[in-house]
């Protein structure tokens, strides 16, 4: 692969937290494009790299290239401008808020216009706001949310808040989307759904998907790439049929409930 095919190219990073090596020594790329699935045991060190690639957590060594451009001390809003999108385990929505209040929220580090714009209703502060309503519509047609448009989050199922949660990290535009255990604690139908959002996403608008899941028939049946970690290492790497041939990953997993 050139490194232009890449748009994430990760280099030898490892992370420690008081002696427990969370990542460790970790290299692997990400193509354009693609979806890639991270999946591994509990405390591997999956939630930790997304933490690193967002800029939450700050790498001990490595590095990375993020669209031909490295980063080292990246933090969580200038990942956001440069178009790394994110969505967490447990969902941190605003339960008393609309649905299209809470996708908007997903703009708010993208405002132009500075608080006393808004404050006041100056005109590019107006236009500004009508701008990012066409686009949060956009957004509910697309995750098939319009008739949910005006209900408070709270009143959703889980299944349709954790699409809420897909499109407040949409509406930013990124062009990697990284997805914590998306499907986490859904039943088969809403697990079905979500993943045709996410195929759709990656297929009509283009955006790379890093996601983590424990569901294998779903990381087998959605993913063109997985990463396998254990112990903060990498021990798999390679398309869903090669990684599930390997068996250094089946050791990694004897014994494993998921
Ligand atoms: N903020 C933190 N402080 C201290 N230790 C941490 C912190 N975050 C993660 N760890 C440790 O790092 C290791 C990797 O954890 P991490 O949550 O990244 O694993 P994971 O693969 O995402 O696990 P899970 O599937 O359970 O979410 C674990 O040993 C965990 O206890």
């Amino acid at each position: 692969m050139s490194s232009t095919d890449s748009i994430l190219q990760v280099s030898g990073i490892s992370l420690s937290f008081k002696g427990v090596k969370a990542i460790n020594e970790l290299s692997f790329d990400v193509r354009r494009g693609e979806i890639c699935a991270l999946i591994g045991p509990n405390g591997a060190g999956k939630s930790s790299l997304l933490n690193v690639l967002n800029g939450v957590y700050r790498f001990d060594a490595g590095s990375i290239v993020f669209e031909q451009q490295p980063f080292k001390r990246i933090d969580p809003l200038t990942a956001a401008r440069r178009g790394i999108g994110r969505t967490f385990q447990n969902n941190a929505l605003f339960k008393k808020m609309s649905v299209i209040d809470n996708i908007l929220t997903g703009l708010s580090r993208h405002l132009r216009s500075g608080f006393i714009e808004q404050a006041l209703n100056l005109p590019r502060a107006r236009r500004e706001a009508e701008d990012f309503r066409r686009q949060a519509q956009g957004i509910l047609e697309f995750l098939e949310l319009q008739a949910h448009r005006d209900v408070p989050v709270g009143k959703l199922s889980y299944g349709l808040q954790k699409r809420v949660e897909l499109g407040r990290a949409l509406i930013a535009g990124p062009s990697l989307l990284l997805l914590d255990e998306p499907m986490a604690g859904m039943n088969a139908e809403e697990k079905q759904e979500m993943a045709r959002f996410i195929a759709d996403i990656n297929r009509d608008l283009g955006t790379t998907v890093v996601l983590i899941e424990h569901d294998m028939s779903v990381v087998m049946g959605l993913s063109d790439h997985v990463v396998v970690l254990d112990y903060g290492r990498k021990v798999g790497d390679g398309t869903p049929a090669e990684v599930q041939a390997n068996p250094d990953v089946i050791a990694a997993y004897l014994g494993v409930v998921h």
